[in-house]
């Protein structure tokens, strides 16, 4: 059976929502997926504030949080509502929602302060409320009920959109963060890994933010016209999340605003563009020292697939191929693809198997103890449960 169903997903970088509607047939490894139509509803500046403040714990208070909960609940709505305006597609051809929501705070391992717990919010009963569509959010919570890291999730979707018969594919996201899965050729579920990498984009924007006033460099211009502190990165990368072995995932917690922080304490006095350059060859080094710690040992790896938004700093793009010189590096659209859609259609996809019961986490990649089925349902209000979830095929 045939399913319409809108991936939303509003990343680390905390640029925007991304949507897809994307046309789902079947569920599992068989599924057949097609993309009608992606966008992007920025976010405005304030409301990007009040966001990364709420990450942030020295701002955060549980008001914030709450109020921003709703809030986001909205603005993801009207991102479902856009998406279907752009794609000349009723809202009520929707058969289902799948939300990723924000991720405001992760702690993968836990601490002796903090639980291990992970949160993703935008309230999934204001978007069912305001769209009178099932919304399936929350999908890391069970993964680390599960004594997973609750990421990544993307390698159950990347096993059904990007294998390939005769190639051995690393599919590399450079959003917010950093994060890969490998593709073994002729794959199942079963050889798949993945882990987060370290920093995308994440210190690049805090500085291009903080020196120049543009939310990243566009295309990497001031990193190219930088000098790299290659010392400093060495250094950076001493740090423990480079050497520990995956299922490892990180965020903001390590990577955010303290981290550009305590670099602009010690080195703010430098030109910009230094600093930009630094910051974007700690990136390009971070992924190629995890792929020489973690993957070229196991694997030979024939092509270096990039998504995200870092695929269009090619700075970044030129020094990844520097550092990795005997393998291919491409983009997303040199397969086909779009590299800002692809987590928008995973998080569709992943709601389909939601109401479908299948479980999608791959315990190998987040450290589960088994595999289980993700993601919270929320029904409609005042809908007929029943006729839903037999339109949704069940
Ligand atoms: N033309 C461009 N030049 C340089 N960088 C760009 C360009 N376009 C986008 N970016 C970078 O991509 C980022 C957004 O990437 P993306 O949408 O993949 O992140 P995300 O989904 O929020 O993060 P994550 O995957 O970590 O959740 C921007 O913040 C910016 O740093
Ligand atoms: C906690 C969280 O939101 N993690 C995100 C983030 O963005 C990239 C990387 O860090 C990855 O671990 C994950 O997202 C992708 C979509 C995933 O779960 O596969």
């Amino acid at each position: 059976m045939e399913k319409i169903v809108v991936g939303l997903m509003s990343g680390t970088s905390v640029d925007g929502i991304d949507a897809a509607i994307v046309k789902i047939k079947g569920y599992g490894m068989d599924s057949k997926v097609d993309l009608l139509h992606f966008s992007t509803m920025p976010f405005e500046e304030t409301l990007k504030r009040e966001i990364l403040d709420s990450m942030d714990i020295d701002l955060s208070n549980a008001a914030s949080i709450c109020s921003l909960n709703f809030k986001l609940g909205k603005k993801f709505a009207d991102a479902v509502r856009h998406v279907c305006t752009e794609a000349g597609v009723p809202l009520d051809v929707i058969d289902l929602i799948g939300s990723h929501g924000q991720t405001i705070y992760h702690i993968p391992n836990g601490s002796d302060l903090y639980t291990k717990s992970t949160l993703q919010i935008g309230e999934a009963a204001v978007i069912a409320h305001e769209t009178n569509t099932m919304v399936v959010s929350g999908f890391r919570a069970m993964d680390m009920a599960a004594g997973g890291e609750g990421a990544p999730l993307v390698p159950y979707t990347e096993c059904i959109l990007y294998n390939d018969p005769k190639k051995n594919r690393a599919l590399q996201n450079i959003g917010g963060i950093g994060n890969v899965t490998v593709l073994p050729k002729g794959m199942n579920l079963g050889n798949v890994f993945a882990f987060d990498t370290g920093p995308g984009n994440m210190v690049m924007d805090e500085l291009s933010l903080r020196l120049k006033g543009s939310p990243y460099d566009p295309n990497g211009q001031w990193a190219a016209a930088g000098i790299v502190d290659e010392e400093m990165v060495a250094e950076w990368l001493r740090m423990d999340f480079f050497s520990k072995a995956p299922p490892k995932s990180t965020g903001r917690e390590l990577f955010g605003k303290g981290f550009t922080d305590a670099f602009l304490r010690d080195h703010g006095h430098k030109p910009a563009e230094d600093l930009i350059a630094t910051a974007t060859y700690f990136t390009a080094a971070s992924i190629a020292k995890s792929y020489q710690s973690f993957i070229f040992p196991k694997l030979k790896i024939d092509q270096v697939i990039i998504g995200g938004g870092g695929s269009y700093n090619s700075t970044l793009m030129t020094m990844l191929r520097k550092l990795m010189p005997d393998v291919d590096i491409g983009t997303q659209e040199d397969i086909g693809f779009s590299s800002e859609a692809k987590e928008a259609i995973a998080f569709a996809v992943l709601a389909n198997e939601t109401i479908h019961q299948q479980a999608v986490n791959v315990p190998r990649v987040t450290g589960a103890s088994s595999s289980v089925i993700l993601g919270n349902i929320t029904l409609p209000p005042g809908g007929d449960h029943k006729k839903i979830l037999q339109k949704a095929g069940k």
